[in-house]
């Protein structure tokens, strides 16, 4: 279990994936982009609109069940992409790098990228913007939502 939470919200999101689409920009052009489901989605939407880049395909790998980890599953495999030659991939992050691991195996040529990096996880990605401490949990915003706290003094035991 995570010790820290850093919440990403949307509009910083948006603003990490158009740093990322900046940085990018010296790696393209890109015959596409494969968005591996679900969180890297929507900065892989993010960026391909930075890039005009038009053609988008998936990759579906599942290893966590909420904060739990367990064996990475390929439930769907980049069809149009073939070795990744020419291609960008992107996630949402890379943690224990056990999801990009299977995605280097599956598109050995493509340059893969993520907006945040956790340590373990950042020598297997090509580019990346944010990296966060391995004990932080990133709270992304389509897991959370707003909701009231009770004021300091009323939690503090006084
Ligand atoms: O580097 P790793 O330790 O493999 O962790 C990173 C992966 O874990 C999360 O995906 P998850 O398996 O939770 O699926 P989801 O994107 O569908 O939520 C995250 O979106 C990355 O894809
Ligand atoms: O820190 C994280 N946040 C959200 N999903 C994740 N999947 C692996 N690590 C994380
Ligand atoms: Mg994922």
């Amino acid at each position: 279990m995570a010790q820290k939470y850093f919440t990403v919200g949307w509009e910083q999101l948006h603003r990490d994936s158009k740093a990322l689409a900046w940085r990018l920009m010296e790696h393209g052009p890109f015959k596409g982009v494969v968005a591996i489901t679900r969180g890297g989605m929507i900065p892989a939407t993010i960026v391909a609109r930075e890039l005009e880049c038009r053609l988008l395909e998936t990759i579906s790998v599942v290893t966590y069940h909420e904060e739990a980890m367990g064996e990475p599953q390929v439930v769907k495999p980049p069809l149009a992409a073939g070795d990744g030659e020419g291609w960008l991939v992107i996630d949402d992050l890379v943690d224990t790098g056990t999801t990009a691991r299977v995605v280097r195996g599956l598109l050995p040529r493509a340059h893969l990228a993520t907006v945040y990096a956790k340590p373990a996880g950042k020598p297997l990605v090509d580019t990346f913007i944010t990296e966060v401490s391995q004990d932080t949990w990133i709270l992304f915003p389509w897991d959370t939502e707003a909701q009231f706290i009770p004021p300091i003094a009323r939690t503090a035991g006084r």
